[in-house]
């Protein structure tokens, strides 16, 4: 569905309604969103070095690039209606006011014990994260912040944790390649940006090997429980990409810049000892013991004041929001240019060529 001059007019009107400021990332989304659905992609020079506001707003909306006016509309409408909570209640209901988590088999979510849990469940792929499972889980994310639990917990279905980014993303979508390239990046930032601001304790059952961004999101988790059957591999070089997540940040604060850049640069497959040694991963358990023993972990966890937590974890990680976020959106505007670099296409043209599928 494509929002109408209406939704979107709607969207503005209810954005000057705001009863709390939305914060400086969303504010920078609405404007770059604005500027691109109403005058298209940013044009203009480049603000001065230390206009910061200037440049800010200028690197938000160009990072926008070709993004057609439609898909903008439609994005700023989208985004808007993820703000509902603090919009006033005279605001009028937007077409999008009370869009839920759309059904999907790939991304469930599940309640237990005060605990949401979303499950990548797409065993036969190794839990591969298609185009879609990226924005069901940016939406999962959305409603167990504001849901009654008090703990989310990320987890795979079968034998692997997730494999990463779906390679078919890059050919199995419309649209000329800088239009696909730049919606991409706008839904991969919205995806960290989820997990940067997601206000309560996140923790990764990590049940098999983890690939890519799987690995790399980990930096922004509370506590990651590992089976010694896991691994964790960051293969970007070898795809002719560059580190996302915010791992370019997290990781050499966690493991020290010589192991992130072992990990991060040169692709070293860890296993989950390895990664618990390096402060990674929490705690390893045995496999054939570990969906037990993390399950009780978490659930005796849950049972803490929620508020405590919820405030403990807002201490502990406001602080280094703001960088996030930076960091997120220049590793966006990076992997943008990669996608489109003979590295890139020939990696993974290597990669489905090898499965037969090219
Ligand atoms: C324009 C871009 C749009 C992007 C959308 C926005 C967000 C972008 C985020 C970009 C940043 C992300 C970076 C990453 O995550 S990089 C890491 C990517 N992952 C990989 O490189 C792993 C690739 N897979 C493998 O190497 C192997 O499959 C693996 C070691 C994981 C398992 O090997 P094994 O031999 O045990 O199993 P199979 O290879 O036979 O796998 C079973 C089937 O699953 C398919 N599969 C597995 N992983 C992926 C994958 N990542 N993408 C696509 N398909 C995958 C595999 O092809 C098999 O399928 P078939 O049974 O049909 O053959």
């Amino acid at each position: 569905m494509v929002a109408s001059e209406k939704d979107f007019e709607n969207a503005v009107h209810q954005v000057k309604l705001l009863k709390e400021d939305p914060g400086n990332d969303a504010k920078l989304k609405l404007y770059a969103l604005y500027k691109q659905a109403t005058e298209g992609p940013c044009n203009v020079p480049k603000p001065r070095v230390f206009d910061f506001l200037g440049r800010a707003k200028w690197d938000a909306w160009t990072a926008l690039g070709s993004l057609p006016k439609e898909t903008a509309r439609q994005n700023y409408v989208d985004f808007v209606s993820s703000l509902r909570p603090s919009l006033t209640s005279s605001s009028g209901e937007g077409p999008a006011a009370h869009r839920s988590l759309p059904e999907s088999e790939d991304v469930v979510v599940t309640s237990k014990d005060s605990i949401t849990v979303i499950t990548l469940n797409r065993p036969a792929k190794k839990n591969a994260i298609t185009y879609q499972m990226y924005q069901d889980i940016t939406l999962a994310l959305k409603a167990a912040s504001k849901d009654n639990s008090t703990i989310t917990v990320f987890t795979g279905n079968g034998n692997y944790y997730s494999s990463g980014n779906d390679l078919s993303n890059f050919s199995n979508r419309s649209g000329s390649l800088q239009q696909m390239y730049a919606e991409s990046a706008l839904t991969l930032r919205n995806f960290v940006d989820s997990f940067i601001d997601f206000p309560k304790p996140l923790v990764a059952l990590v049940n098999g090997p983890a690939v890519g961004i799987a690995v790399t999101v980990l930096g922004l988790f509370d506590a990651v429980y590992a089976s010694d059957r896991a691994t964790f591999h960051t293969p970007f070089s070898s795809l002719g990409i560059t580190p996302e997540g915010c791992s370019s940040y997290t990781f050499p604060k966690i493991m020290g810049p010589a192991k992130a850049a072992e990990m991060l640069i040169f692709g070293k497959k860890i296993t989950a000892r390895e990664a618990c040694a390096q402060g990674l991963v929490t705690e390893v358990f045995p496999h054939n013991t570990f969906q037990k023993e993390a399950w009780a972990r978490l659930t005796a966890y849950a049972k803490n004041p929620p508020k405590a937590m919820r405030i403990g974890k807002q201490l502990l990680r406001s602080f280094g929001k703001e960088t996030l976020h930076a960091v997120n959106a220049e590793e966006c505007r990076v992997l943008q240019e990669r996608w489109l670099s003979e590295e890139c296409v020939n990696a993974i043209q290597t990669f489905f060529s090898k499965k037969g599928k090219l």
